[in-house]
């Protein structure tokens, strides 16, 4: 079967720098923000997706899936799994180098179902920037980043100032994160 990633990227690009402290292979990643339906521990019902640095700039994420993550009976739904593509992807950009994104576009590739009380392991890296565009691709393979390949993606990142989270969010919030990131040295 064809894939979809023939042209990936789809413009011309540059290699990633990651950011001289970003965090180093076996450093595991902290939450972004606490309340993150991906990421956070605040969230009740979130996937609390976990990140680790490994190797040559690649994350790993792991997805616990259990019966609250159905889509059919003992079968992850895929939205959410779209879902933790989308954590996965935009924690690489962000925390290699070290920059506010969101994502543009996000693009998944379903190759096999993933069972419930299966883990999912997401292995992420950058395939180049261009100016404020970040591209990332990842895929997912169950129980182990070796195990059956059963999802495929590729997503568009944006670098944004935090003007952006205070136009368009919850300033107050965006107010207490901003200290957590000035260490970031953006347009904090
Ligand atoms: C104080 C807070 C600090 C927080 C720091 C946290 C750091 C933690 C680090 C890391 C963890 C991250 C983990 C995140 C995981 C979850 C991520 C999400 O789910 S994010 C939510 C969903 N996404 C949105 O809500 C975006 C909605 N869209 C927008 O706001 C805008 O469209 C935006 C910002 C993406 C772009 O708007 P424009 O006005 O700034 O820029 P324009 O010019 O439109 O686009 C820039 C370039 O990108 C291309 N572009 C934009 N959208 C595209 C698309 N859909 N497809 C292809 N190209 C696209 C354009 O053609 C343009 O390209 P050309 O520079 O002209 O070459």
């Amino acid at each position: 079967m064809s894939t979809t990633a023939q042209n990936w990227p789809p413009v011309e690009v540059e290699p990633p720098k990651p950011h001289p402290d970003a965090p180093s292979p076996g450093t595991a990643l902290e939450q972004h923000f606490h309340h993150c339906f991906g990421c956070g521990d605040e969230v009740e019902s979130g996937l609390r997706l976990r990140s680790t640095v490994a190797d040559d700039n690649v994350v790993v994420t792991t997805f616990a899936v259990t019966k609250a993550h159905q889509g059919s009976p003992g079968i992850a739904h895929g939205g959410l799994l779209s879902c933790a593509l989308d954590e996965a992807l935009g924690a690489t950009a962000g925390r290699l180098l070290q920059i506010p994104v969101v994502t543009a576009r996000l693009e998944t590739d379903f190759r096999h179902p993933v069972p419930v009380d299966s883990t999912l392991y997401i292995v992420s890296r950058i395939d180049g920037v261009a100016g404020r565009k970040v591209y990332v691709s990842g895929e997912g393979r169950i129980d182990a980043t070796d195990g059956q390949l059963a999802i495929e993606g590729r997503g568009l990142f944006i670098t944004v100032g935090v003007e952006h989270f205070l136009k368009h969010g919850d300033a107050e919030q965006v107010q207490r994160l901003r200290e957590r990131y000035a260490s970031w040295n953006i347009n904090f």
